[in-house]
């Protein structure tokens, strides 16, 4: 299908998203407010909101097909961190979740791998999505990460491999499934495991010793749109099995305007790739 089949908006959030299920494009009035409510309700109480077939469907097979002709581009990552994204500190007492690492392998196209004119990326970039996403969480301003490298990605997990369980840098994380696993590969967090003061350490050791009960899951199929809290809220996705990767796309907002996230994060997600754009535009500079 061409880009032409699917709509002429400018905004590309008008020519990919079910609206007559999700009325974005008007949410102060009627339907859109009614539904804008109930995200805003079902996101202050649970710390998610989760919206299954958010993209019409022939949308989504041109998403998905663009995804799987990118991804052979990509590089396979193997990220390794604790769950709150740091190094290990080999000096913290052994029972300290900073000092305990885990590991996943994702195959990994950062928003920089990403061209301005794919649909993905337009359909980050649609004022009217990050809108929407903004009023859910009910702040003033919502910004689209300014991180060259972590604003949107496309991440394919591979049969055999998991997401490990980590908080985000940002508060709010939305993602978008463009092609779910044959089966596992379920996104399963603990929503709200931690504020800025204090964080629910039973909780969490659980879940890192492997018991799910408390965790959340929910089914979704490919074109669901999931916002929640995940720099709150300690999460990742388990196993995929079957014969083909599951593939989301990861759209990162920020209140802050202009903040970028600091390069060691970066480099320990991206790998080789970043270091080197990083380290040669740090030997520009110094010519300068
Ligand atoms: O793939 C998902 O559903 C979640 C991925 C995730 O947590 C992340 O990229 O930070
Ligand atoms: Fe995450």
């Amino acid at each position: 299908m061409s880009k032409a089949d699917l709509g002429a908006e400018t905004d590309m959030a008008l020519n990919l998203v079910d609206l007559a299920r999700y009325p974005i494009a008007d949410l102060d009035s009627g339907a859109g407010a009614a539904f804008l409510k109930e995200c805003q309700d079902h996101m202050d109480t649970h710390g998610w909101c989760n919206l299954d077939g958010f993209i019409r469907p022939d949308a989504l097979t041109a998403l998905e097909d663009e995804a799987s002709n990118l991804l052979p581009s990509a590089e396979v990552l193997t990220i390794k961190r604790n769950i709150y994204q740091g190094a290990i500190d080999p000096s913290l007492p052994e029972d300290d979740p900073r000092r305990r690492e885990y590991t996943h392998v994702a195959t990994q196209l950062a928003d920089d791998q990403l061209p301005a004119e794919t649909l993905i990326q337009q359909l980050y970039r649609s004022d009217l999505l990050t809108d929407f996403v903004r009023r859910v969480q009910k702040k003033s301003v919502l910004y689209r990460c300014a991180d060259e490298f972590q604003a949107l990605n496309v991440v394919a997990l591979h049969p055999g491999s998991w997401h490990a369980w980590h908080y985000d840098t940002t508060e709010c994380t939305v993602t978008l499934l463009l092609k779910a696993a044959e089966s596992g590969g379920d996104f399963a967090f603990l929503p709200n495991s931690r504020t800025d003061e204090s964080e629910d350490r039973d909780a969490v050791d659980r879940l890192l010793a492997g018991d799910m009960s408390h965790a959340q899951k929910f089914d979704r199929g490919a074109g669901t749109f999931t916002l929640f809290r995940g720099g709150y809220s300690l999460h990742g996705v388990t196993e995929v099995f079957g014969t083909h990767p599951r593939i989301t796309a990861i759209m990162t907002y920020d209140e802050q305007m202009g903040r970028v996230i600091s390069d060691d994060i970066n480099v320990r997600i991206y790998g080789k790739r970043v270091e080197k754009i990083l380290a040669d535009r740090k030997a520009a500079l110094a010519q300068a």
